[in-house]
């Protein structure tokens, strides 16, 4: 009897048990639907929920509500910009600001000039989201990714002031215009033959930046295997860069991270290893060089160099000064050949453009003299075209790394509160009528006298093309790419006719951390100065 006894009441807890579990997840679902019925979805409905209904459908910034729970989050996977472009073509006022929530994360993506630049250069949104993948590869320590702070703000510091400043671009003059001709003569080695222009670039963007940033030099035009080194640091690169490009779950639902679904944390536990052996080495070479021998004053001095005498000032730490060098390699590298890749796709493609730029390096420089730097600013085409690439192929179409509100604000008058992550699409505005004259169109002229956007400038100062950001967060090494692509460009077109290898030039695209051509440029090439 007892035995029953016992047995009827354990059923009748289980029972209640299974009501209340049955009840708990029913108003949770009641909850998730409510949530995700507000515009922009789950995370903004959450929100505004806790503040009372009334404010927020009020208030509210339009946009996709996603599915329950998740939101928009596969919004960004592929090739996000375009995916977000036209979510916010559909809505109106969402090209200003648009909503979305990517899982429990509020987010807004602002499409339109004046909003653009109204998120870059307000000091509330100079923080940058969770990432863990930058935090695995010790980047929360480097510029990118360093918490908004007085460490940032000491980096961001020595960056303008040392590293970047416009003494230190000038003094790698002539080393730019040795890469530039280590190129052109592996260029004229392929003679009339088909030429992947990425792996040139990749590798003279690579070794350029080795130079400047750890004082090492090799010569692109060698044999690959002469350089055991380069290719390991191409493939840390390449690895470090597939990593951060990566949508890491863990970034939205933190909880994850225990279990690393995708598998990102310990691919980080295994590249970082190698790279501190790396950049470690490399620090204690220049440590070592710096008390065997006398400083010479004309050999210009490299990032290594420059950070190590500034470490007691600004209390750098190895760790700090490693991750920052290797940040700098990481982002120099890519950006800047992916840049220099899309341009030349165009250049082939619109030959009628090739050869206005062709008959101005004939005009200013001459078909019997080389480039030289103090040229560029009498090269007005080559400047505008180089601009066109960054409008209609900005490598960051999302300006790469997004930001995180510190504190709530507000944008285009409506209240972003603390902790949302926004995003600036510029490949958005690239291809809006309202913003260029038939956008879709190659047209380096609308940036010269008489076109719709004479002189703009493209290091953050018009919303309509910040390829490198604006404000705070800008790309501290804007002016390096500029000077460092114009003048290889220059070289480049002065020293050879380009063709496609086949009819035609595929112009898809794949986003990882930049957009890249999805199939890479294959060319021809025909010298048009004696060598
Ligand atoms: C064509 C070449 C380049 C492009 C298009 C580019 C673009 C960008 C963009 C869009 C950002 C983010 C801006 C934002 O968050 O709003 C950025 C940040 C950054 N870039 Fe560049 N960049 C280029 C070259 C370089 C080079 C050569 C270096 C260094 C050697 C560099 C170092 C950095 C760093 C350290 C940051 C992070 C700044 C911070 O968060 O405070 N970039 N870049």
């Amino acid at each position: 009897g007892q035995h029953d006894g016992t047995t009827t009441t354990l059923a009748a807890v289980a029972t209640s048990f299974a009501y209340l579990a049955v009840l708990a997840c029913l108003a949770w679902a009641a909850a998730a639907l409510l949530y995700w019925a507000h515009p922009g979805g789950p995370a903004w409905g959450r929100y505004w929920r806790g503040r009372g209904q009334g404010a927020g459908l009020r208030r509210a910034i339009p946009g996709p509500k996603g599915l329950p729970v998740v939101g928009s989050l596969g919004l960004m996977s592929g090739l996000a910009h375009r995916s977000l472009a036209a979510e916010a073509a559909r809505r109106p006022g969402a090209k200003r600001l648009m909503a979305l929530s990517l899982g429990p994360v509020r987010a807004v993506v602002a499409s339109h000039p004046d909003v653009a630049k109204e998120i870059l250069d307000n000091p509330a949104f100079a923080a940058r989201p969770l990432n863990h993948a930058a935090y695995g590869l010790m980047f929360h320590r480097s510029i990118g990714f360093a918490e908004h702070g007085p460490y940032w703000r000491a980096l961001r510091r020595v960056a303008s002031g040392h590293l970047f400043g416009p003494r230190q671009v000038d003094a790698f003059t002539p080393y730019r215009a040795r890469v530039a001709g280590d190129v052109v003569a592996a260029l004229r080695g392929a003679g009339a033959g088909v030429v992947e222009l990425r792996g040139v670039l990749r590798r003279a963007s690579l070794y350029y930046i080795m130079r400047f940033v750890f004082g090492k030099e090799y010569d692109v035009s060698a044999p690959q295997s002469s350089s055991g080194e380069v290719e390991e640091l191409l493939e840390m690169v390449h690895e470090g860069y597939e990593l951060l490009g990566k949508e890491n779950w863990c970034d939205y639902f933190p909880g994850l991270a225990a279990v690393d679904p995708q598998g990102i944390g310990a691919r980080c536990a295994e590249l970082m290893p190698r790279v501190n052996r790396f950049v470690h080495g490399i620090i204690r070479e220049h440590r070592a060089k710096a008390t065997t021998a006398a400083a010479g004053g004309e050999v210009p001095r490299d990032f290594v160099d420059i950070l190590l005498s500034l470490q007691d000032s600004e209390g750098l730490a190895d760790a700090d000064i490693a991750a920052v060098l290797w940040e700098m390699i990481f982002r120099g590298t890519d950006a800047m050949a992916v840049l220099m890749e899309w341009a030349m796709a165009r250049l082939v493609l619109h030959r009628d453009v090739q050869a206005k730029v062709h008959r101005e390096l004939d005009e200013v420089v001459g078909r019997s003299s080389p480039v030289a730097e103090p040229s560029l600013p009498a090269l007005p085409y080559l400047q505008a075209l180089i601009k066109e690439a960054l409008r209609v192929h900005p490598p960051g179409p999302l300006l790469s790394w997004r930001h995180r509100a510190i504190t709530d604000t507000y944008v285009d008058g409506h209240l972003v509160p603390a902790g949302t992550t926004a995003m600036v699409n510029q490949w958005a505005m690239s291809r809006d009528p309202e913003v260029w004259d038939a956008p879709l169109e190659f047209r380096p002229e609308r940036f010269l006298a008489g076109g719709e956007a004479p002189d703009v400038s493209v290091l953050g100062a018009d919303g309509r093309l910040v390829p490198f950001g604006s404000g705070r967060r800008s790309c501290p090494g804007k002016s390096l790419a500029m000077t460092t692509v114009t003048a290889w460009m220059a070289t480049l077109l002065h020293e050879f006719e380009w063709a496609p290898a086949a009819p035609g030039v595929d112009l898809s695209e794949v986003l990882r951390l930049s957009c890249e051509m999805a199939a890479p440029l294959q060319v021809r090439v025909r010298p048009r100065r004696d060598a």
